[in-house]
């Protein structure tokens, strides 16, 4: 497989904090790299200094081989990569299908928030990619009346309306429901891999990470301290221990 995103030696400090202190890493095409570590570990540092809204101190980051640095979010959007964010960026008193029109016309440049939908090749799309995502039920529903596993799948579709060949998820399941949060995800997984997206994803919940991870990053102290396949990296004595939280002879769990 090839490599999309490179980053190479990735050093930013905020005071004391080293949030990112030598980050290497390579993410390949079509994988779905989960991104784990403790609170403050700078797991959301290295999306902000992919996708534009921080800039590292030193150090280089290149998709398909163009430095990223230096651009702006949305110059590196149109390269091809989209991100979601831990709190969803919903328009919360428009409807789903509002939404995804808004973001499908965002990406054609279009960026009035009044009546996207009146475009006929807006609604359209819009509307196939709320199908691919199962969230034609909820097309009418307004952003603020969603439950927070349906929030975050129309969150990310506005993403993937941008078309992104890499797609970067920040806590794509955090606040959703524990009963929700397979289904959500399987849906996250079935849509990104149908479409060809790489998805890079900053998770807690270990069980979302072996369901549907191909390799995982364990984020320490702005470091990369392992990176594996899931079932090398989540049985690690010392990845249990520091970042799930289990100790010996105890089953594993989820970290919170
Ligand atoms: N803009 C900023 N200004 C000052 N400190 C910051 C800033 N952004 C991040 N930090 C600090 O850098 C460290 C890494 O933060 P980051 O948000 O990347 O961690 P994280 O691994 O994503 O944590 P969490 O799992 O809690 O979201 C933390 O100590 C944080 O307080």
């Amino acid at each position: 497989m090839s490599v999309l995103l490179s980053a190479q030696d990735l050093w930013l400090a905020f005071g004391g904090v080293k949030a990112a202190d030598g980050i290497n890493l390579d993410v390949l095409e079509r994988e779905f790299l989960a991104i784990i570590g403790p609170n403050g570990a700078g797991k959301t540092t290295f999306i902000n200094m992919s996708t534009g809204y921080l800039r590292p101190q030193a150090g280089s980051i290149t998709y398909r081989g163009r430095q990223v640095l230096g651009m702006k979010p949305r110059d590196i959007v149109r390269m091809g990569i989209a991100r979601s964010f831990q709190l969803p960026q919903l328009f919360t008193e428009h409807t789903v299908l509002e939404n995804a029109a808004l973001a499908v016309a965002a990406r054609e440049g279009v960026f009035s928030i009044f009546r996207p939908l009146l475009r006929p090749a807006f609604r359209e799309e819009a509307e196939d990619l709320l199908n691919r995502f199962g969230l034609m039920p909820n097309a009418h529903q307004r952003a603020d009346a969603l439950n927070e596993g349906t929030r975050k799948l129309a969150d990310i579709a506005m993403a993937v309306a941008m078309r992104p060949q890499l797609l970067l998820m920040d806590e794509p399941t955090s606040g959703v429901a524990a009963a929700d949060k397979m289904a959500v995800v399987e849906t996250l997984a079935r849509v990104l891999r149908d479409a060809g997206v790489t998805a890079v994803f900053v998770e807690h919940d270990m069980d979302v990470v072996a369901r549907i991870a191909d390799r995982v990053a364990v984020w320490g102290q702005g470091r990369i301290a392992a990176l594996g396949p899931p079932e090398q990296v989540l049985s690690d004595p010392v990845v249990q221990r520091e970042v799930i939280g289990i100790r010996p002879g105890e089953a594993p769990h989820a970290a919170a």
